[in-house]
């Protein structure tokens, strides 16, 4: 049975959840959206702009911001969390004591691609740890090729509603969809998970391919060997493989390798031109995830003893200071390798 929702709460106002949250105002449905600085919550309901996190979008005039979460989930049938991984489980922490406070029954959607730093763990583990279990089987990760910036403009974009619950995911499916946003269906809520988190370190090195001048061959080369090394350890993970072909591995791996809104992208081109790290973090004012995934990624394929050489050198370049050129020095140079050994 498809759930028809008409009351909505998003948690997280950056650039992200306001877009989605517009979408569903588009869409017919109610909708409050949270975030923690009352200055934002002023400028999204006075002036209906996000200026720190969209400039030159203008958001509808029916979405309601609130700083108090309470207020926000009132009623809420279906809570969509869209904060930066590292504030995820503090946030489910909170949602979670609220909903079963509140006695709601909410569908939980994310839009976070990260993995946790400590536990390595998905988001929907993350936030499956911290709501009433009820909820736990039927979270669902939103997840795909999708830069806010076009969202926003109504440019045409493709994602995957993945849950291990399929009707939820197709509820999801119902309630997002429209003529420029369409969305499809996966139960490989791993593998849509693993692809949207990791595609986040390939694009550093295809960001810092470009600040350093190489050319479209090179670029290819790394998101070619970037998707093998992503999909052997999300396989290993418990990953159906075929995901990583899918809009949430191969579709959201090429937006965020090309595109000048990501930035992952942005920070690896900066990084590429030699900037520091740090200097990388300060002027984007925006989360970065891959600069922590790659943490985490890099030691589960210790971990796993899975082979991940280009996720390794990205490593050691944020985390060792290691030189990007040395870094790709040495990958050129490993061993001979064959293709038809990369699984
Ligand atoms: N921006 C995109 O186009 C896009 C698309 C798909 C997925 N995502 C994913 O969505 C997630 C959110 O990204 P975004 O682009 O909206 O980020 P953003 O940097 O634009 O905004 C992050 C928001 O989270 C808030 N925040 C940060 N730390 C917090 C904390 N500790 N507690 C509460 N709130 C906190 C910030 O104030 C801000 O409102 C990320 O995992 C990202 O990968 C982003
Ligand atoms: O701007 P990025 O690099 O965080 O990427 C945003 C989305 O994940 C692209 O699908």
């Amino acid at each position: 049975m498809v759930f028809l929702c008409k009351k909505v709460a998003v948690v997280g106002a950056g650039s992200w959840g306001s877009v989605l949250a517009n979408i569903l105002v588009m869409n017919g449905k109610e909708v409050k959206i949270w975030s923690r600085r009352q200055a934002q919550v002023d400028e999204l309901n006075q002036e209906h702009t996000n200026k720190a996190y969209l400039s030159n979008v203008r958001l509808s005039k029916k979405l309601i911001a609130s700083s108090n979460l309470e207020e926000v989930l009132h009623d809420a049938e279906l809570v969509l969390l869209a904060v930066p991984t590292k504030a995820m489980r503090e946030i489910a922490h909170r949602v979670g004591l609220l909903i079963e406070a509140m006695d709601l029954h909410p569908i939980i959607v994310h839009a976070s691609k990260g993995l946790e730093l400590d536990t390595h763990k998905r988001i929907s583990e993350i936030i499956s740890e911290e709501i009433p279990q009820e909820y736990a089987a039927g979270i669902v990760a939103l997840s795909g090729p999708s830069h806010a910036e076009e969202v926003a403009q109504h440019d045409l974009t493709l994602i995957t509603a993945a849950s291990s619950n399929l009707e939820a995911a197709k509820s999801v499916q119902r309630i997002f969809m429209n003529s420029y946003f369409r969305v499809y269906t996966n139960r490989d809520i791993i593998g849509v998970e693993l692809g949207a988190a990791f595609k986040n370190i390939i694009a550093l090195g295809a960001g810092a391919l470009n600040g350093l001048g190489y050319g479209d061959d090179a670029k290819a080369a790394l998101m070619t060997r970037g998707l093998a090394e992503i999909a052997r350890l999300g396989i290993a993970l418990g990953a159906d493989p075929l995901t990583f072909i899918g809009l949430s591995g191969v579709g959201d791996l090429i937006v965020t390798c090309t595109s000048v809104h990501s930035r992952n992208w942005r920070a690896g081109n900066q990084l590429g031109k030699g900037m520091k790290v740090e200097d990388v973090v300060n002027n984007m004012g925006m989360v970065i995830e891959g600069l922590t995934t790659v943490k985490a990624a890099y030691e589960l394929a210790k971990d796993r003893k899975i082979e991940m050489p280009i996720t390794e050198a990205i490593y050691q370049v944020v985390y060792q200071g290691e030189e990007i050129k040395t870094a790709i020095a040495d990958l050129m140079m490993r061993e001979g390798k064959s293709e038809e050994e990369t699984f």
